[in-house]
């Protein structure tokens, strides 16, 4: 994919929603070279509103279809069960030529559809929280209507924050979802729970945190940049006889890798829930 970058620069990029994962979006951006003045946000909560002000210093709206007016990309980063009602309340002309790149989670680009009214370039994307310090993981679907400008405008876009994918099926954006959309969540909790047995193992609070963060951050650095897999670097710790070979045993005595299939798959469930419960 050719980028665009210098047509992302020029953009006016417009969220929806002044959430968690547009905050992370928004941080992340500002983070880049893009200047804050072309970034805008809607939001109805007043402190919220004010805080993506004073943090980042973009611009900010109560009134979505202010924003829309404003930009020419609309991130829609509402929760799945706003986007309905956020999207017929806005004015657009089908030939308006804007770019909506949705990232609720399930709601399908068919659905965005119906609800803009006629025929749009609409870029499905499933970003996550790292994105706030540059290192997300976001999928990418886009709709027939979506040309190769907008593509490289949303890739930049996402790709200014972390790493992008593009999927070539708007289903594998469920799997994506339930991956690396949700995935943060799954690591942080791993986090947590290493802490807490170090700390039972005697480690005082804040050295097991330091030494359980610095290990996650060193296992995937490592993952990233060395050739071997997964399944080799964790042969490579495990002396025989030794110390992880008892720990890796317990976690499969537990079934680990049968928990995280059922995890994966609630979250992708979850998403298809969504898109037929709200997608009407
Ligand atoms: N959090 C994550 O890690 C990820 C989230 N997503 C997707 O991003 C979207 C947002 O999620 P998240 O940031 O977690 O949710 P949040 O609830 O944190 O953000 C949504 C924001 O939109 C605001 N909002 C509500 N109604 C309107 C409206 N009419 N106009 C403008 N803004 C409105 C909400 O205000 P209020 O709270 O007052 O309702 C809230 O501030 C979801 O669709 C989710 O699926 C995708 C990838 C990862
Ligand atoms: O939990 C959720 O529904 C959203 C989508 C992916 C991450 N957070």
């Amino acid at each position: 994919m050719r980028l665009t970058y210098a047509a992302m620069k020029n953009a006016t990029i417009g969220f929806i929603g002044g959430g968690n994962m547009a905050r992370s979006l928004i941080g992340g951006l500002c983070q880049s070279d893009l200047p804050p003045a072309s970034l805008h946000v809607s939001e109805p909560d007043e402190t919220r509103r004010q805080a993506l002000q004073d943090d980042f210093g973009i611009s900010v709206h109560a009134d979505n279809q202010a924003l829309v007016d404003a930009c020419e990309v609309v991130v829609l980063a509402v929760k799945p069960q706003q986007l309905k009602a956020v999207i017929t309340a806005l004015q657009s002309r089908a030939d308006d030529g804007k770019l909506y790149l949705t990232i609720a989670a399930g709601i399908r680009t068919d659905s965005l559809q119906q609800w803009l009214g006629g025929e749009r370039s609409i870029v499905r994307a499933m970003p996550n929280t790292p994105a706030l310090v540059q290192s997300g993981a976001t999928g990418l679907y886009a709709n027939r209507h979506v040309t190769e400008t907008q593509k490289g405008l949303a890739e930049s876009i996402l790709r200014a924050v972390g790493l992008t994918v593009w999927v070539t099926e708007e289903a594998q954006m469920d799997a994506v979802t339930a991956l690396s959309g949700s995935g943060p969540a799954y690591f942080f909790m791993v986090m947590e729970m290493m802490e807490q047995a170090a700390v039972k193992l005697g480690l005082p609070t804040e050295t097991a945190r330091l030494l359980t963060l610095q290990t996650a951050f060193g296992a995937a650095r490592l993952a990233l940049e060395i050739e071997e897999d997964p399944a080799q670097l964790r042969r490579n710790v495990t002396s025989p006889g030794g110390t992880t070979e008892q720990a890796i045993q317990a976690l499969a005595d537990h079934d680990i890798q049968q928990m995280f299939e059922q995890a994966l798959q609630a979250a992708h469930d979850r998403a298809r829930e969504l898109a037929d419960e709200l997608g009407q």
